[in-house]
């Protein structure tokens, strides 16, 4: 066999190659291959076997893995990626005890972006986007979700969603967009969020049209959207033919978990403080939860998502930065991976479904990304670790050594190109 691509010698091959999303109990079964190769061929898993057995594959080139673990690439289902200005002024009122909807109700947090993304030019935010791609890519992620949502008027919103596109064609990584219009009430439409709500699914047709979305988003919370005024816009989201996500449950109980799994949403996100029963709703559901613990750290709360019970009731679900620029500012996958550890009290297995197949599947990708097998993208990481639990435990740091996206070496430690 002739391939481009050999990866060989690898001390621990997870190639999470499971019939997903993957749920409960069976979050925790974790194949490990050791003494394995991966062989890739025109950008894809062209076979996988014995490291003994890939002494007979020609390849264009050879990667000696010299007995680290090797992984899908990560998959990150929940960012916001484009965005203007940053707001580390905000820390202080954190640190003096401000909630965060108290900042945002008095015009700050996610409204200051919106200002800042209002004022930035379309080249502004493409740039800033695909900087923070690298650091992603750096961080072993080959594939992320990004949502708009910090223009809340049509003009800004579609410049976001234009922005994702582009950047999904300008960079290697592969990018899912989301529209999050209906993100905050900008100050123009305070007293009447229903009118704000029409303007904003006005653009549902424009969106479908261009191609510029295939998600639709909307933040359930107290001083936003009740749960009435959410159900009423993603119905008519997916009436346009959308796929649901809600940011949900994330600070005040609302039910939003259970509006998720109402209206087949693909994935309720944050449910922080989900209802035993939004917990129950969702493990019976095809719905995925999508759980953000670096914004309950970044957020200075103690109350972390009842991820445990989640799994253990049946759920499936996975974790994510939420990358933005005022709950949780951070590239770093791997060091969520490893407040899950310690937060959310998951396994190293359980947390590697989370990061890869599942996250694939909360993006609509489970047939594409987050598995090692056959037939699937060539998106591959090389860890500077000797094995699987690795990871989450020695937290804080990139242990990314090699990232292929497609095949191609896209960050080597030590040369990024
Ligand atoms: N909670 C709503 N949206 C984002 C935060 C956005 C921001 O603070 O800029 C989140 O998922 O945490
Ligand atoms: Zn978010």
């Amino acid at each position: 066999m002739k391939v481009d691509t050999l990866i060989t010698n690898i001390g621990q091959l997870l190639t999470m190659d499971k019939k997903g999303p993957v749920k409960g109990s069976d979050m925790n079964d974790l194949t490990v291959m050791e003494g394995a190769a991966v062989a890739v061929k025109d950008g894809k898993i062209k076979w996988i076997g014995s490291a003994e057995k890939a002494v007979n594959i020609q390849a264009d080139k050879t990667i000696d893995a010299d007995g680290k673990l090797v992984t899908p690439g990560l998959v990150e289902p929940h960012t916001h990626l484009v965005f203007g200005g940053s707001r580390e002024e905000e820390m202080a009122l954190k640190q003096q005890g401000v909630p965060y909807l108290e900042i945002l109700k008095q015009g700050g947090g996610i409204l200051s972006t919106v200002n800042a993304t209002r004022d930035a030019s379309y080249n502004e935010l493409l740039e800033k986007a695909l900087f923070h791609l690298d650091r992603m890519a750096m961080h072993g992620i080959t594939t992320v979700e990004a949502k708009s949502g910090y223009g809340l008027d049509k003009q800004t919103e579609l410049k976001q969603l234009q922005v994702t596109k582009e950047a999904n064609v300008k960079h290697p990584l592969d990018i899912v967009s989301t529209f999050l219009g209906a993100h905050a009430i900008p100050p123009e439409h305070k007293e009447d969020p229903e009118a704000f709500l029409s303007l904003m699914s006005e653009l549902f047709d424009e969106i479908k049209e261009k191609n510029l979305a295939e998600f639709i988003d909307i933040f359930t919370e107290t001083g936003v959207f009740s749960v009435e005024q959410s159900r009423r816009y993603l119905k008519k989201a997916k009436e346009k033919g959308f796929g649901l996500k809600i940011h949900a449950d994330e600070i005040d109980q609302l039910g939003g978990t259970e509006l998720a799994v109402e209206v087949g949403a693909i994935s309720g996100e944050h449910l922080a403080v989900a209802s035993d029963n939004g917990i129950k709703q969702l493990a019976s559901s095809n719905t995925i939860g999508v759980i953000l613990p670096g914004t309950v750290f970044y957020l200075g709360k103690d109350t972390y998502p009842r991820a445990r019970k989640m799994i253990d009731e049946g759920a499936a679900i996975t974790v994510s930065t939420d990358f933005n620029p005022g709950s949780s500012v951070t590239e770093n996958l791997q060091l969520i991976m490893s407040i899950a550890a310690l937060k959310l009290k998951l396994t190293p297995a359980e947390i590697w479904h989370a990061v890869t197949v599942n996250a694939a599947h909360a993006i609509g990708r489970g047939y594409e990304a987050g598995t090692i097998a056959t037939g699937r993208r060539g998106d591959i990481v090389i860890w500077d670790a000797p094995n699987y639990k690795y990871i989450p435990y020695h937290y804080g740091v990139n242990h990314a050594n090699t990232v292929l996206k497609n095949g191609e070496i896209l960050y080597k430690r030590g040369e990024i190109r």
